[in-house]
């Protein structure tokens, strides 16, 4: 069997072109588009490269786009003071701070102030918890943007078993409980996993969120199996690739996300419509 393709790249452009539809609505009613402010703390490349894209993501979706672009030297009480602002601006809708921040900064701390109802990458405990009580709030862009694939690959995911290997607090463990809430039983894999390819052997469904090129191997994958690959490694010549043996699992999965055009589009269409249902717009 070779993979049907899931095509994260058009299922974003899909939802984005329903988004700048739903604000074209709006603004014709005469209110105001949804607002998303953006923060980036110095000058790593690639966050760049990821804010650019978020601004035009929502130049496409009729967002307002607040850019605010900070020297590495900021501290963390400037980063702080700009984060009060913005949650008590009734002009901003969602608040985004580019991660990883610099080292002397306590990203922590920081998401920990950003207000839950703004807080559209779900990063907060409170978005969290909530998503654990499965009473979702404002969801992780990148666990939620795999669900919305895997509603379109029709399948029905009650009782099967899933396998996410990464359990960070922005990938691994929400799509955990993206995945518990759809009734899935979940496996979460970890550094202290013993002997993972076994767990991914048995997976109806292998979400990897890693960070390491090729590390799920293609001879893992259980034939009919749905693989969500997050991973995005940047190789030496510039291309990126993902955490999955690509060529050799898509002769055995059912539904495959490439790399790149695959999870990483959809973390961002996610974003989006975060941005919406903090502005207080239903979907
Ligand atoms: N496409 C997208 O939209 C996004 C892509 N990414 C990409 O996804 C990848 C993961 O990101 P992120 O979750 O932030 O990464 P983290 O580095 O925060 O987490 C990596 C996870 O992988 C686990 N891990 C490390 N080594 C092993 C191993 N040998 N066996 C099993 N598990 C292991 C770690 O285990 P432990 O907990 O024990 O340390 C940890 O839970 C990266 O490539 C990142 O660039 C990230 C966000 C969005
Ligand atoms: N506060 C915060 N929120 C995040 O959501 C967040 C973050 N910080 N820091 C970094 C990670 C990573 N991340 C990605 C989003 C989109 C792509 C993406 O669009 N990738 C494209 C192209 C990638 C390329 O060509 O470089 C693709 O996979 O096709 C990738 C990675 C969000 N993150
Ligand atoms: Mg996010």
């Amino acid at each position: 069997m070779s993979a049907r393709i899931l095509d994260g790249k058009a299922v974003a452009a899909r939802i984005i072109e329903q988004l700048a539809q739903q604000t074209e609505r709006l603004t014709q009613a005469g209110k105001r588009p949804p607002a998303l402010a953006v923060v980036l703390v110095g000058e790593d490349p690639a966050s760049a490269i990821y804010v650019r894209s978020k601004k035009q993501d929502c130049a496409k979706s009729g967002i307002r786009s607040i850019s605010h672009e900070l020297p590495a030297s900021t501290s963390q009480e400037a980063l702080l003071a700009l984060v009060h602002s913005l949650n008590a601006d009734p002009e901003v809708d969602g608040i985004l701070v580019q991660l990883p921040l610099p080292a002397h900064i306590d990203a922590d701390a920081i998401t920990a102030a950003i207000d839950p109802a703004k807080d559209v990458d779900g990063f907060h405990s409170y978005n969290i918890g909530r998503l654990a009580q499965k009473m979702p709030t404002l969801r992780p862009c990148t666990p939620k943007g795999m669900m919305t694939l895997l509603a379109e690959t029709g399948e029905n995911l009650v009782g099967k078993d899933a396998v996410v290997v990464g359990a960070s607090n922005i990938v691994g463990r929400p799509m955990a409980l993206e995945l518990l809430m759809a009734r899935c039983t979940v496996t979460i894999c970890h550094s202290a996993t013993h002997d993972l390819p076994a767990k991914v052997r048995g997976a109806d469904i292998v979400v990897a969120a890693v960070g390491r090129p090729q590390f799920v191997k293609g001879d893992w994958i259980k034939p009919g199996a749905i693989v969500l690959d997050v991973g995005i490694n940047r190789l030496d010549d510039d291309r990126i690739t993902g955490d999955i043996e690509y060529e050799v699992a898509r002769e055995r999965a059912s539904w495959i996300t490439p790399v790149p055009g695959g999870v990483g589009p959809m973390t961002r269409a996610s974003l989006m419509e975060n941005t919406f249902i903090a502005a207080g717009h239903t979907l």
